[in-house]
């Protein structure tokens, strides 16, 4: 995926200033940055799903905005705060979006049963999705990211709220999914996580690309915290900082 120049305001706010991302082929690429920089807004607009202002975006190749149906057939996505169909149970909801991408319906059937299973989904199979916790959402907005078989995966925050099995089963997922040739961006707020998947990494802050390159590049023989803290400046509430909240 190479992303060029993104920018993208909301009225007042620039969301995103300039990013630019290069995410090789068969890469497992982590996107860090602090609250409010712009990882979302980046990513949406990375895969078709928010029309920038400026910049380019392409796939393999193929330009995300010119060609969409194209790209996103290559594409595997997990937004952040995902609309799903809430008054579907997973199974359905897996079944339809399967159909959509146009698979076979014995293939989708096949592929829903395993993902359920993998997600350990299956024992809510009378749930509807509008009912999941935020962990089982997580859960099956991965599974949809899936189901087509896409080379590319993208998840925006994908083990936020979920428990350390499930976490553990979906890095299990993602490292089979790269040593199988595929390619995953993840955008994550746990640098340990990062640094213990991903072998690409960008920080973005402000809306702009800070940093880029291999983990070892960016971290430049420090912790890729420290690195994130020294590229970003922290903020400390310093010694009389909420003194209220003493005892
Ligand atoms: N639809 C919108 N309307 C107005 N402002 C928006 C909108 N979406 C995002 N923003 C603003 O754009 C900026 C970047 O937001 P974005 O969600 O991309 O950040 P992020 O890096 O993903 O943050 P986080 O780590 O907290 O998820 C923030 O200031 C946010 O308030």
């Amino acid at each position: 995926m190479e992303v060029r120049g993104l920018r993208k305001a909301f009225g007042d706010v620039v969301a995103v200033e300039r990013v630019d991302l290069t995410v090789p082929s068969g890469s497992f690429f982590g996107l860090v940055g602090p609250n409010g920089a712009g990882k979302t807004t980046s990513l949406s607009m990375a895969v078709g799903l928010l029309r920038p202002d400026a910049g380019a975006a392409r796939v393999f190749g193929v330009d995300v905005w010119a060609e969409p149906v194209r790209a996103k057939t290559m594409l595997g996505v997990l937004p952040d705060g995902l609309a799903m169909p809430e008054r579907l149970t997973g199974r359905e909801m897996l079944t339809y979006l399967g159909l959509l991408h146009g698979l076979e319906a014995t293939v989708v059937a096949a592929r829903a049963e395993e993902l359920l299973t993998v997600m350990e989904l299956d024992g809510a199979e009378r749930t509807l999705v509008g009912n999941y916790s935020a962990g089982m959402r997580k859960k099956i907005g991965l599974a949809t990211a899936l189901l087509h078989g896409p080379r590319l995966l993208v998840l925006d925050e994908p083990f936020e709220a979920v428990d350390p099995v499930s976490s553990m089963t979906i890095k299990a997922i993602l490292q089979q999914f790269v040593r199988r040739g595929g390619s995953v961006v993840v955008s994550s707020h746990s640098m340990a996580l990062v640094e213990l998947l991903c072998d690409q990494v960008a920080v973005i802050a402000a809306g702009r690309t800070v940093a880029e390159g291999t983990l070892d590049e960016v971290r430049d023989g420090a912790s890729l915290e420290d690195t994130f803290v020294r590229l970003v400046g922290a903020s400390s509430p310093g010694e009389q900082g909420l003194s209220w909240l003493a005892f």
